[in-house]
């Protein structure tokens, strides 16, 4: 069955903690931090990240969409992230980024984005927990998902196999019940799902129906 983690960026930023609450059944609380500069928007930050962790028992999946990730990492890991994921196109230092994450005590997570092949992470695929493979440009909720990312979900799920590897997959951006079940079978573990969620009456209900549809 697969992971899921709600993105909170598609929930009510009012009323974060009682939106937070009203999802039950996820895996992950999916946490999009966003400077206006490697994204063109702005979202969460620090702060955001250390209140979630004081006042919620599920891990935070941090999602750095942000230049030079190197330079939080450490901060991200101490205000609670449990995993924290750096895209390969934010700095020249992604191997380092993904060793101080490690040395802060969280898990490393190396993102890469639709039009970024993954010829540009194989190097970092025995030093990572989890690989999130982009299914949209990052920036917003809500967008279509793009149909190329099934065949790089495969591609690196073979390539995890044939190197005897054990990071999970996780896929991000415009996940629902209409696709759920193609990238779970095309060896995603972790789906990231904000609009479909929280854009509907019952979270909880939405975490269980992708679940269900992977059974
Ligand atoms: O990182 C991002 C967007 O940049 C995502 O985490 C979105 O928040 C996913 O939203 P949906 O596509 O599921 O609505
Ligand atoms: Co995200």
């Amino acid at each position: 069955m697969i992971k899921v983690a709600p993105s909170i960026l598609s929930a009510d930023p009012a009323n974060l903690m009682k939106d937070v609450e009203q999802v039950q059944g996820a895996d992950y609380l999916h946490v999009d931090v966003m400077d206006g500069s490697f994204v063109p928007n702005l979202s969460f930050g620090l702060n955001t990240v250390k209140g979630l962790a004081q006042d919620c028992d599920i891990k935070l999946d941090v999602h750095l969409m942000i230049q030079n990730p190197e330079n939080y990492v450490e901060q991200f890991a101490q205000a609670g992230a449990s995993i924290i994921g750096v895209h390969v196109e934010s700095t020249q230092h992604i191997a380092r980024a993904i060793q101080l994450i490690k040395q802060a005590g969280a898990q490393a997570e190396v993102v890469v984005n639709p039009g970024t092949p993954l010829t540009e992470l194989e190097e970092l695929l025995p030093e990572v927990d989890q690989v999130l493979i982009m299914s949209v440009n990052p920036g917003f909720g809500g967008q279509k998902f793009l149909e190329s990312s099934i065949s790089k979900v495969k591609r690196l799920s073979a390539l995890r196999q044939a190197r005897g590897l054990e990071f999970d997959i996780e896929i991000d951006g415009g996940i629902s019940d209409q696709n759920v079940k193609q990238v779970y079978d095309a060896g995603v573990d972790v789906a990231v799902a904000g609009s479909y969620i929280f854009n509907a009456p019952d979270y909880t209900k939405q975490v269980q129906t992708l679940k269900d549809l992977t059974k």
